[in-house]
C-alpha cells in the first residue's frame, strides 16, 4: 500500500465524485453556522425551494454580533437583524442553534470543539475563515464563501480542488512563558502571511506533541494568518482524553472503537508531503506585532523595526506605511509602548487554558489606570467553568472587566470598538488597519502578554513575570 500523509487519507475517505481535469466533490461531515455569512445562504435555499439537507450535521451559533455587555439589548439594527435573521432561518430549516440563552452559545470555533461536534477525520466547513482552528483534532476544517454554506446546507457535499501538503515541523521545545500563541506568531513572521497559499499544514514534531488541545487550537487557528487552506495536527492520546465524554462524542464501546479508527489517521512513516519547513521552539521568545499584518512581528526584546532593514523595496513600503498608521518610531523598544487598551478572548485566546493563562498573571496586581482591560470568555461554557474556578474574582479584583462571551473585540461588529488612535494588546489573530475600530492600533499578543500589558501599562516580558501565589477560590 502507498505511503500517505494524514491530510491525504481524511482527503481520499470523502472524496465521492472526481471528474478528470475538475474539482472533486467532497463529502462534508459537519457544517458549522453563524449569523454574518449565512442569511444569504439560507435565503438561497428559500427561493429555490430546498431543504437543508442533513440538518443533524448542521449546528449554528451567534458570535459575531452578540454584545458582551447587555447581550439581549441589541440596538445595532444591523446587528439584530442578522441575529434574528439566523434564529428564524433555525427554525425554519430545523437546525440546532445554541441561542443567546443557550450555555453553549459562544464563538463558534470554540464551542464546537467544546460540545465535541469536532471530530478527528472529519470534513468541517464554515462561512468563517478561521474554521482552521478545528484541524487541532485532525480534522480537515476549512472556512468557505457563502454560495458554498449554500451549496453544503442544500447537498451536504462541496467540490474542492485537493490542495497541497506542507509539513511544519517544530524542532526543540517551548521555553517557560513562551506559549502556543508565540508559536504560531514566530512561525508567521519568519515566513510571512503567504507562505502556505495553496497548501494544507501539517505541524509536526515533539513540541506540537506536547501541547494541550487548546494549545493546539490556537497554533491551527492562526493557520490561515500563514495563507494556509487549512492546519492539521495528528490525534493522539491528548486528543482522545480531550474528547472523551463530550456531548456529541460517541460513548462507551462506540468511543473506543472511535478511537481505533482515529488512530490511524496520523501520516504514515516514509510519506512525503509536497513541501517541508522547519521552526525552532527552543530559541523562541514571546512575541508581539509591531505592524498591521499578522507577519509584522517580532520578539518581546526587540526594537520597532527600521523599514529600512528589509530586503526588498515592497516589503520597505509596507513597513514604512505600518508604522505610520501604528504611529511607532523605529529603533524603540517593543517594551516602551504604552498600551490604552486590553483585550483577552477571541477564537484563537478565548478558551479555559488561555483564561487560566491570564488569570495566573493577574492574580495578585492591578491592572494600570492608564488602561482599559476586558476578557471575554470564548463561549457560555467557557464562562461558567472560569467561575467555578473563580477566575473571574481574580479579574475582576485586578481591574478587568469581566465580559459575556462572543467575538467581541476581535473584529468591529459589535459594541467593544477601540476609539481611533487607541492602542491594544489583543490576544486575537488580525491586527489590520482598523481591524479592531477605525483609527485602532493592534498589536497581536499572548493571553499571558496580554495581561502583563494591562498591568505595566505597557508591553512587558512575561519571562520576567513574578508570579504571586495562584489560588483557586
Ligand atoms: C465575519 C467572518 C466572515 C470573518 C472570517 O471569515 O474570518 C471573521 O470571523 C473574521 O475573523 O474576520
Ligand atoms: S473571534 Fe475573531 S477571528 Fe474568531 S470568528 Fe470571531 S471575529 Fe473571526
Amino acid at each position: 500500500m502507498s505511503k500517505k500523509t494524514m491530510f491525504q487519507k481524511i482527503w481520499d475517505n470523502h472524496v465521492i465524485n472526481q471528474e478528470e481535469g475538475k474539482p472533486s466533490v467532497i463529502y462534508i461531515d459537519l457544517q458549522l453556522v453563524h449569523e454574518v455569512t449565512s442569511p444569504q445562504a439560507f435565503e438561497g435555499l428559500r427561493l429555490s425551494g430546498r431543504k437543508v439537507r442533513r440538518p443533524d450535521l448542521t449546528f449554528a451559533t451567534m458570535d459575531h454580533n452578540v454584545p458582551t455587555k447587555d447581550r439581549f439589548n441589541i440596538t445595532d439594527p444591523i446587528s439584530k437583524q442578522q441575529i434574528d435573521t439566523l434564529s428564524q432561518n433555525c427554525r425554519d430549516f430545523g437546525v440546532t442553534l445554541f441561542d443567546l440563552d443557550s450555555l453553549d452559545q459562544g464563538v463558534v470555533h470554540v464551542m464546537g470543539p467544546e460540545l465535541g461536534l469536532t471530530h478527528p477525520g472529519k470534513t468541517i466547513v464554515c462561512g468563517d475563515s478561521h474554521t482552521s482552528t478545528h484541524g487541532a483534532f485532525g480534522a480537515l476544517a476549512f472556512g468557505i464563501g457563502t454560495s458554498e454554506v449554500e451549496h453544503v446546507l442544500a447537498t451536504q457535499t462541496l467540490q474542492q480542488s485537493r490542495a497541497k501538503s506542507l509539513e511544519v515541523r517544530i524542532t526543540g521545545n517551548l521555553k517557560p512563558g513562551v506559549t502556543a500563541k508565540d508559536l504560531i506568531l514566530g512561525v508567521i513572521a519568519k515566513y510571512g502571511t503567504d507562505f502556505a497559499t495553496g497548501y494544507v499544514i501539517e505541524y509536526t514534531g515533539e513540541a506540537i506533541r506536547g501541547l494541550s488541545m487548546e494549545e493546539r487550537m490556537t497554533v491551527c487557528n492562526m493557520s490561515i494568518e500563514g495563507g494556509a487552506r487549512a492546519g492539521l495536527i495528528a490525534p493522539d492520546e491528548t486528543t482522545f482524553n480531550y474528547l472523551r465524554g463530550r456531548e456529541y462524542v460517541p460513548q462507551g464501546a462506540d468511543f473506543d472503537a472511535a478511537v481505533a479508527e482515529w488512530s490511524n489517521l496520523v501520516t504514515d512513516e516514509g510519506a512525503t508531503y509536497d513541501w517541508v519547513l522547519e521552526f525552532d521552539a527552543d530559541s523562541l521568545i514571546p512575541q508581539v506585532t509591531w505592524g498591521t499584518s499578522p507577519g509584522m512581528g517580532t520578539s518581546i526584546t526587540s526594537l520597532v523595526p527600521d523599514p529600512q532593514s528589509f530586503e526588498t523595496e515592497n516589503e520597505r513600503k509596507a513597513a514604512e506605511k505600518a508604522l505610520e498608521y501604528m504611529d511607532l518610531t523605529p529603533g524603540t523598544p517593543m517594551t516602551e509602548l504604552k498600551v490604552d487598551y486590553v483585550f483577552i478572548g477571541s477564537c484563537t485566546n478565548g478558551r479555559i487554558e488561555d483564561l487560566r493563562a491570564a488569570a495566573k498573571i493577574a492574580q495578585g496586581y492591578t491592572v494600570d489606570p492608564s488602561v482599559t482591560a476586558i476578557v471575554v470568555p470564548g463561549s457560555g461554557r467557557v464562562k461558567i467553568q472560569a467561575e467555578k474556578e473563580g477566575l473571574d474574582k481574580i479579574f475582576e479584583g485586578a481591574g478587568f472587566e469581566w465580559r459575556d462571551a462572543g467575538c467581541s473585540m476581535c473584529l468591529a461588529m459589535n459594541p467593544d470598538v477601540l476609539q481611533p488612535g487607541q492602542r491594544c494588546a489583543s490576544t486575537s489573530n488580525r491586527n489590520f488597519e482598523g481591524r479592531q475600530g477605525r483609527g485602532g492600533r493592534t498589536h497581536l499578543v499572548s493571553p499571558a502578554m496580554a495581561v502583563a500589558a494591562a498591568i505595566k501599562g505597557h508591553f512587558y516580558d512575561v519571562r520576567d513575570w513574578e508570579i504571586k501565589e495562584y489560588q483557586q477560590a
